[in-house]
Order: structure tokens, then sequence, then C-alpha cells
């Protein structure tokens, strides 16, 4: 399914989190949304999945209007916010089944595959959450989200706060429901490479707006997609930076207004 968010505004109080953001995520595409702390990434995400609505501009994933049809949507959606809270007491296998019996989910072996999936263990699945690290917390996220096979998949930074085994095991489970499934995947990242590693396609989100957007070939040759000025204006402005600075430059073009980013952008960190 694709997604698409035109001209979307969305304030909170004199706050502006989304200030004329137009996004367009191809069906089955693995999408990596590149933005500073406080760009307006989960703002963003929250509106794709109805859980907000935008105060102008359109949001549609699979051609519907998410505020019209959001119940419709949300069956098709697997979102996985920033933080995931789980009830202590129960055990991984159990968060699955009070999350599946919820969906109204068929009792079909899902709960098992989800968690093989996600990798984590049988013995795993039977603990308790309340003794589960960072990183299989993540894990169990991911398998609730999976579960009703979804046709969209919305991730709001899924590695974050975990180490790098950690993170190349996300990468890995990631990368097969990229190639297993017809799923898009759209996550958002402060990290370079790992945008670069699983996406094919790309946005730079500054400031509430799309300042860069294509594939991740496009994006290293410099070119934003057209019809945002701001795009083509970075464009333009990376030309001689061509096959060198890469999606790096593009990055480092949006976010120009704040150089203290720049040691980060080098180190492939975005923020700290
Ligand atoms: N519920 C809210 N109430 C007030 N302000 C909010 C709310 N949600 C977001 N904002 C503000 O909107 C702006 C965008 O926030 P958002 O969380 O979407 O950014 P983000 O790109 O996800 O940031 P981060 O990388 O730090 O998670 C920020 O200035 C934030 O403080």
């Amino acid at each position: 399914m694709r997604i698409d968010a035109s001209d979307v505004r969305k304030t909170y109080g004199d706050v502006t989190a989304l200030d004329g953001l137009s996004l367009s995520v191809p069906s089955g595409s693995t999408f990596g949304i590149l933005g500073t702390n406080g760009a307006g990434k989960s703002t963003l995400f929250r509106l794709l999945v109805g859980h907000d609505r935008p105060d102008a501009g359109t949001v549609a994933v699979g051609g519907s209007d998410v505020t019209e049809d959001g119940r419709r949507i949300r069956e098709r959606v697997g979102y996985l916010p920033e933080h995931v809270g789980f009830p202590d007491g129960l055990t991984g296998r159990e968060v699955l089944a009070v999350h599946s019996a919820i969906r109204g989910l068929p009792r079909d072996g899902r709960i098992a595959r989800a968690v093989e999936r996600v990798g984590l263990t049988p013995d795993e699945a039977d603990r308790r959450v309340s003794g589960y690290s960072n990183g299989m917390q993540r894990r169990l996220g991911l398998a609730t989200v999976l579960l009703p096979d979804p046709a969209v998949l919305i991730l709001d930074e899924p590695t974050a706060g975990l180490d790098p085994r950690g993170v190349d095991e996300f990468h890995a489970i990631v990368e097969e429901i990229a190639t297993e499934t017809d799923a898009t995947v759209v996550f958002c990242s402060h990290v370079l490479p790992e945008v670069e590693r699983l996406c094919d396609h790309a946005a730079v989100l500054h400031e509430g707006r799309v300042r860069a957007s294509g594939t991740v070939e496009e994006l290293a040759a410099g070119v934003g997609s057209p019809g945002d000025e701001a795009e083509r204006d970075i464009g333009d402005r990376i030309e001689g930076d061509r096959g060198h600075g890469g999606l790096r430059a593009v990055f480092r073009e949006a976010v120009a207004d704040d150089p203290a980013r720049d040691s980060r952008v080098d180190r492939g960190e975005v923020t700290a």
C-alpha cells in the first residue's frame, strides 16, 4: 500500500510540528525518514495511523484518507511507537495473545510465527516482560505489530537504545520482512548508515518539512524529488558534491542552519 501526505500542517499551541509537509511512499518500498530531534517524525507517524488529525492537508494510506477511514486502515497498518509499555505481570507470549484477541485475529499459529520471526526464543517468550532487556522489549513490540500480517509497517526509531549487536539483529529482521513480504516499511532514524543499508527510498525531514526525498540512489546523486522548491534548491546546491557526499551531503544541506550537527553527521550519527 502506498502512502501519500499532501501539504500537511500540524501545530501544538505555538509549536508548528508539521509545516506543509508533502511526501509519497511507494507501495512495497522500505522508506527511511531521516530527521533531527523535533523535526516532526513522530507527529507524522501519528497522523499516518490516525492517532492524531492534521490541522490542514491530507494523509492517505492505500488511497484512502486516514481521517475518514482510520479504523479500516489501522487493520492493515502495524505501528510501533518509539516507547511501548507492556503489563509487567504478563509473559511475552501472553502479551501477544492479548493483542491478538483484541484485534480478533484467528488462532492459527501466528503468535508462534511472530515470536520466531523477531528472534525471541520460545523460552524468552514464556518469561515475564518485567525481566525483558530493552532489545527483547523491542523485539516483542515488533512481534505485536507483525501479528495481523500488516501491509504497512510504521516503526518509530526502532533501533534507538539498542547495542550494536541488537541494532544488527533488528536490521536483519527488517530486511527479512522487506524481502519476504510485500509490506511497505517506513521507519525513522537519526542514523544515516541505517537508512543507507535498509532503505530503497528516503526523505530528509527538518522543521516540519520534507527537505529532500527520492530513491536512496537519487539522493546519493544529489537529486531531490522535484516539485518542492526547497528540495530543488538542495539538489542544486549539492550538485558539486555528487558521488562524494551522498545522502550525507543531502542531510548536511537540509540542516545547514544547525552547524553543531556537522561533526555528528560525519560520524554517521545525525544526533547523539
Ligand atoms: N503532544 C504534543 N504537544 C506539544 N508539542 C508537541 C507534541 N507532540 C510533538 N510536539 C512538538 O512538535 C515538534 C515535533 O515533535 P516530534 O515528536 O514529531 O519530532 P521528532 O522528529 O519525532 O523528534 P525526536 O527525534 O526528538 O523524537 C517538537 O517541537 C515537539 O516538541
